[in-house]
């Protein structure tokens, strides 16, 4: 706290720590004005990596995403300050933490709730996609839960190895007359522009963890073989006592993510329209969640509620007929 922006400390009360990120750390905070509770994320600027440009630039980039982006599963800022080694961002609070200590404590996440937290994880990805924006570090760590119920909104965040696609030389040159254009240029531009495939990769990596409670790739497979090698050549195993109860729709959700070959992989739109999210029951749930009508009478209120549980539970229900 020593060397807080005065304007931040007069703004805002920090209180406890809630939360200890690789980079910075995130503290509980009360908006002095409203006794709002928010979530501070403190990075300290000698933490960003000086790969691409350098670490300002780098957190410039992060900065502006942040501010860009606007949807309901995306992390919201609400203010932000600076000094000279740190950056403070002012967030809503996501009081249930986040994804990897869920799947942790839960061991495996009930295959319901997986769907509603991997759809919603999907239709950010979307987003970010249809924005130009690759996130390319989606983890546990990166999922944040609105709230300690299994039925909450989820929010991914972290957006420091992200990536803002802009339009390419190649693209102009594509657009030109090919009059004296060699044959490699229009093959090669089959494959570039596939960098968005990352984020289906890891999506299918993290839904694995949730339905099975142990990474796809691990040091200690039996295989034998380095993770690296396990990922280049896609090799995991469905562990039957993890998988049993899982429904095949889930499995083949998995196993059209985690495909090598970025062009054979499913896109983030293919696995919106895969069978296993061709749920309306969940679907219902997480469009009531993820956009909450501003009711101002409570009766309203406890309907959607009411019909949220309604729903839960005949999705479980659902799930268990399956
Ligand atoms: N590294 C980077 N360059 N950008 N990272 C970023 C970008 C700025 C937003 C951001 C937010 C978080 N994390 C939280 O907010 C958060 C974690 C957490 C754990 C328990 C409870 C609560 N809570 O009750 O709120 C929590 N909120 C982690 C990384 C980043």
């Amino acid at each position: 706290q020593s060397n807080l922006p005065k304007e931040f400390s007069e703004k805002y009360l920090i209180t406890k720590k809630i939360g200890a990120g690789v980079c910075g750390e995130v503290k509980l905070a009360f908006e002095r004005a409203t006794c709002k509770k928010v979530a501070v994320k403190t990075i300290n600027k000698k933490d960003f990596p000086a790969s691409l440009g350098t670490a300002t630039q780098n957190a410039e980039r992060e900065i502006q995403i942040l501010q860009k982006i606007d949807h309901p599963c995306l992390i919201k800022t609400e203010d932000f300050f600076q000094t000279d080694d740190s950056y403070y961002i002012v967030l809503e609070l996501m009081e249930g933490g986040e994804l990897f200590d869920r799947v942790k404590s839960k061991n495996q996440i009930e295959e319901s709730i997986a769907k509603l937290y991997f759809y919603q994880m999907l239709k950010a990805v979307e987003y970010l996609h249809n924005n130009g924006i690759i996130h390319r570090d989606l983890k546990p760590e990166n999922v944040l839960l609105s709230s300690q119920d299994d039925v909450c909104v989820i929010k991914i965040t972290d957006f420091n190895q992200s990536k803002i696609l802009e339009e390419s030389a190649l693209m102009r040159t594509l657009c030109g007359t090919p009059t004296y254009l060699a044959p490699e240029v229009f093959t090669d531009a089959v494959t570039v522009g596939y960098s968005r495939a990352v984020d289906a990769w890891s999506l299918g990596v993290v839904l694995f963890v949730c339905l099975a409670g142990y990474p796809p790739f691990h040091p200690n497979a039996q295989t034998g073989l380095s993770v690296r090698d396990q990922i280049t050549q896609g090799i995991y195993t469905f562990i039957p006592s993890k998988w049993d109860g899982i429904s095949d729709d889930a499995k083949d959700v998995v196993k059209r993510l985690l495909v090598v070959d970025p062009n054979a992989r499913l896109t983030i739109e293919e696995a919106l329209h895969h069978p296993w999210l061709m749920d309306e029951a969940m679907k219902e749930t997480a469009e009531c969640i993820m956009y909450p009508k501003d009711s101002g009478d409570a009766t309203a209120a406890d309907a959607t509620a009411d019909s949220v549980d309604a729903t839960v539970a005949s999705t479980t229900k659902r799930s268990r007929e399956n």
